[in-house]
């Protein structure tokens, strides 16, 4: 019972319960010898006797099923005299009076819709007397303890059972026309009966099955009569009975609970010590005083005399007050006084209790804050371990991060889909091939490689190959980045190390890869010089541990991909760990167009697809795997823009250009100064570029501002194809050509503007290389300078400094002299392309060679066999048509801002 009530859930159970019970027990329902459930249950068991009894009942005569149909009124009251319960007895009037005041006092602490409920179970028990525990409870409920409550409550249950069977009893014996103790003893019969059956110990025979079928029989005659029919077995009835009991225990709880959460509210009335001296110690009302905390004192009152000293309290005399007291000495001392002055002898004195009373409520709104706090710490670690791969809690923080990706279902990924890097694909094909076959490898006492680091610039399809070797070997792929170890709490990082290492192990053979490496992988060396990181370096070796760990029958092979090879630790490249280093270059020209072919295929164009890989390959010199999957993915975005049914190459060129040069910014609106300015600018470039030899041609210009800050744009093909060296001369075209804008602008201009400075950089770049690292200056001599920004001191002495400038000086005035001297003596030309790029805003290839004639040098076959105007349309406005009033309409609209 003590653990009932301690329990929120059953208390609300039965709140919940006796809501119900009061809500639809309306008043013409209420009736209390038999409940709309009672009957309920009692027809389940007239069932059951019906099929098991001997000869079935006899069915009622209509008279009696009508009398009982028609409810239980006071006229069925016949009932009463055969109440078995001889130990109930009808009420004395003081019990009566008892009664009243004890639903008076229940009424007043529960809301007013109940009070009918109370009244009905008044009646019940006037009518059927009060049971001896009850009684012996009402004489002293207001001073009872947990205890009391609880053995209360475990009495009501006991009786509402009892009154429920009684009176189910005595309707079925009503139906049957039986004594209800016949009924008992047939029921005890059936419970035995039904014990056999469940142990197996009896089974039915043949006769008894009869018997029963017959019963069946009569029961189905009975249901077609019109009587009521039974509810079939097992179904459930979810309805509530309306029984006293059970009322009266929801409101004793109730009153209870309430009673605890509110002690000072208990009904006592509050006084002072003048009045509690007046009114109750001077006219001997005073029973016994308890000091309650030691701060307030409860009277509790002499109920009779004090009913006579005030007659007018309604029939309630107050049986207990409250009064607070300073200190509990004081209380004594004026409490002696008191009794003193009243001539109370010493042995006759009132008795003082001392208790320390502690409301549950206040109890357990003190442990409110810590029950928050647990709750909170249990919730957070539940959400901080969710990711944790299975284990849940803070403690699954440690577990590895790694995905782990089925090669049955997950990677669909083959060598096939990786499109250039032949000679990485063979060196990666010896994992596959590993993985496979071991016992080719070793039966002949080959050690196993144990991984490999895949290293190159971003987006050079690093994550690719290592998935493509996962996908050919058909092993599970655990793939993770390097970053996914470091976590804020120490020790962390090696623990995920090594539930990756014990996850793949019991998954062997299977492929590890950890993306970007450098992550945790740097050099603990350079690491240190900034203060250190212990727990990356102890993630690091827990990395080389682990490898080292593998025996080389685990066939395990660890993949990882960095950008950056020199910063790695040493100790990881060495082999043993990571035995294969394996470079991944930016794409050749074959490469491009072959990672052109791999994209290509889910785009819907019908350009002749050789050239068009060709061509674009040609366009994007310098562009990775990742660069090239972007721009045919633009293109297709271009083309879908402009609603066209299929890419072309017009939407690849924009994708290219947009890829390279950034976006566009229509919104930018230059000055026709400004305008004139950037297209000389642009055709110096383009004229150095067509005109000498080394320099790479135009490919593309265009006076469009697009990305950050650029206000002209020029692509050159690269003149000698895909280069890998440079020599003298064609540096110094390139410096040159790079000088051409601002030349142009000097020869055409009376001014200068700032648009060159970009230029200016990378020519001093260039001319800087070639005197301190390509030992192209006479002057140094074959000297190397490594060129870094952190360095403190440079690497040379103040006279080297001074021969460096020098050089670049006058490197840097040569290319300046040549650029004057060819754009001086094609300075008509300039202002041609100057003046078409204009009116035109984008000029291609096509123009200029329409426009200067073809180029004077032969070029890269390779190249330039995509740019001859032949294979594919190029994305330059057309020409200019030859009627004069139509170009100028047309240009008039274009050169508006420059008029
Ligand atoms: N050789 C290739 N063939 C086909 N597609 C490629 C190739 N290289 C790169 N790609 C494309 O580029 C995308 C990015 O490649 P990936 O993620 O492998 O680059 P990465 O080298 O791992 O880059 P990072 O170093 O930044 O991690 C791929 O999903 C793929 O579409």
């Amino acid at each position: 019972m003590a653990t009932f009530l301690r329990r929120p859930g059953n208390l609300a159970r039965f709140s919940r319960r006796a809501t119900e019970c009061v809500g639809r027990v309306g008043p013409s329902s209420v009736r209390l010898p038999q409940s709309k459930l009672s009957s309920l249950i009692t027809s389940q068991r007239i069932r059951t006797f019906a099929t098991q009894g001997p000869g079935g009942p006899t069915p009622p005569d209509d008279k009696t099923r009508n009398s009982q149909s028609s409810g239980n009124g006071p006229e069925n009251d016949g009932r009463k005299d055969e109440d078995p319960n001889k130990s109930e007895s009808k009420l004395t009037e003081k019990e009566q009076q008892q009664l009243d005041e004890f639903i008076k006092h229940i009424e007043s602490r529960i809301p007013p819709s109940q009070h009918e409920s109370t009244q009905q179970v008044r009646k019940h028990f006037m009518k059927n007397g009060l049971p001896a525990e009850l009684k012996e409870f009402m004489n002293n409920y207001k001073n009872a303890s947990l205890m009391d409550y609880l053995r209360m409550v475990r009495w009501l249950f006991k009786y509402a059972n009892e009154h429920a069977d009684k009176m189910a009893r005595e309707e079925v014996a009503r139906d049957m026309k039986m004594p209800p103790e016949d009924l008992q003893k047939m029921k005890d019969q059936r419970q035995s009966e039904k014990d056999n059956e469940k142990d197996g110990k009896q089974e039915k025979t043949e006769e008894q099955k009869k018997k029963e079928k017959e019963q069946e029989s009569e029961q189905g005659k009975k249901q077609k009569k019109g009587e009521q029919p039974f509810p079939p077995p097992g179904s459930k009835v979810f309805e509530f009975r309306f029984d006293p009991a059970s009322f009266l225990i929801t409101a004793l709880v109730t009153y209870y609970v309430y009673r605890s959460f509110f002690p000072g509210d208990s009904g006592a009335r509050e006084i002072t010590w003048q009045e509690f001296r007046s009114n109750y110690l001077d006219k001997g009302l005073v029973e016994k005083l308890t000091v309650l905390n030691r701060s307030r004192v409860r009277v509790d009152l002499n109920r009779e005399a004090s009913a006579q000293a005030y007659p007018d309290s309604n029939g309630q005399p107050v049986s207990h007050v409250l009064f607070s007291i300073g200190s509990v000495e004081s209380f004594e001392m004026k409490l002696e006084q008191a009794q003193y002055e009243l001539g109370i002898p010493t042995g006759e004195r009132i008795p003082v209790a001392y208790v320390d009373e502690v409301p549950w409520g206040s109890a357990l709104l003190s442990f409110a804050p810590t029950l928050l706090l647990f709750a909170g710490i249990y919730w957070v670690s539940r959400r901080a371990g969710g990711g944790g791969g299975g284990q849940s809690g803070i403690f699954g923080i440690g577990k590895s991060r790694a995905k782990k990706f089925n090669h049955e279902t997950d990677i669909k990924i083959k060598f096939a889909d990786v499109a250039g890097m032949d000679e990485a694909k063979v060196e990666i094909m010896e994992f596959v091939s590993f993985l496979q076959q071991p016992e080719r490898f070793q039966k002949l006492g080959a050690k196993i490689p144990r991984g490999a680091i895949l290293s190159g610039p971003p987006g050079t399809g690093k994550t690719l190959l290592a998935k493509a070797t996962a996908g050919e070997s058909g092993v599970p792929f655990y793939s993770v980045s390097g970053s996914e170890f470091v976590e804020m709490f120490v020790g962390v990082g090696p623990s995920r190390v090594r539930d990756l290492f014990a996850n793949a192990r019991k998954n062997t053979p299977c492929i590890i890869f950890i993306d970007e490496i450098d992550a945790i992988g740097k050099s603990r060396a350079k690491q240190n010089f900034g203060g250190g990181n212990d727990e990356r370096e102890s993630t690091l070796n827990q990395i080389l541990t682990e490898m080292d760990g593998f025996n080389t029958s685990e066939q395990v092979v660890v993949l990882a991909g960095t950008n950056r090879p020199d910063v790695l630790d040493k100790a990881l490249m060495r082999p043993g760990r990571f035995d294969r280093h394996i470079g991944i270059d930016r794409p050749t020209m074959d490469g491009r167009k072959q990672i052109f072919r791999v994209h290509l295929k889910k785009i819907v164009t019908d350009e002749n697809m050789e050239y068009l890989e060709g061509r674009l390959a040609a366009l994007t010199p310098g562009f990775a795997g990742a660069d090239i999957a972007n721009c045919v993915n633009e293109a297709a975005l271009v083309a879908a823009r402009e609603n066209a049914d299929k890419v072309v190459m017009k939407h690849f060129e924009q994708a290219i250009e947009r890829v390279i040069g950034g976006l566009e910014k229509k919104s930018l609106v230059l000055s026709p100064e400004e305008k004139r300015t950037v297209a000389y600018h642009e055709a110096g470039h383009a004229i150095c570029g067509w005109y000498f030899k080394w320099a790479d041609p135009l490919l593309k210009v265009s006076i469009i501002p697009r990305g950050q800050g650029a206000l002209g744009y020029a692509q050159y093909l690269p003149a000698g194809g895909d280069t890998y060296l440079m020599n003298t001369n064609q540096l110094m075209d390139r410096m040159a050509m790079t000088l051409g804008g601002r030349v142009s602008e000097e020869l055409h201009f009376d001014t200068v503007t700032s648009g060159a400075s970009d230029d200016f950089n990378k020519v001093t770049r260039m001319a800087t290389a070639m005197v301190t690292k390509f030992g192209m200056s006479k002057k140094l001599g074959f000297i190397h300078y490594e060129e870094d920004g952190q360095q403190i001191q440079k690497p040379f002495s103040e006279d080297t400094a001074h021969t460096i400038d020098v050089e670049v000086r006058r490197i840097i005035e040569e290319a300046y002299q040549q650029c004057q001297t060819l754009l001086t003596e094609k300075k008509k030309e300039v202002g041609i392309v100057a003046e078409e790029l204009l009116s035109k805003e984008v000029l291609g290839r096509d123009d200029l060679i329409r426009l200067l004639g073809p180029r004077p040098f032969p070029e890269s076959g390779e190249f330039a066999k995509y740019f001859d105007g032949k294979g594919g349309e190029t994305i330059a406005p057309p020409e200019p048509s030859q009627n004069p009033e139509e170009t100028s309409g047309k240009d008039g609209r274009d050169q508006t801002p420059l008029s």
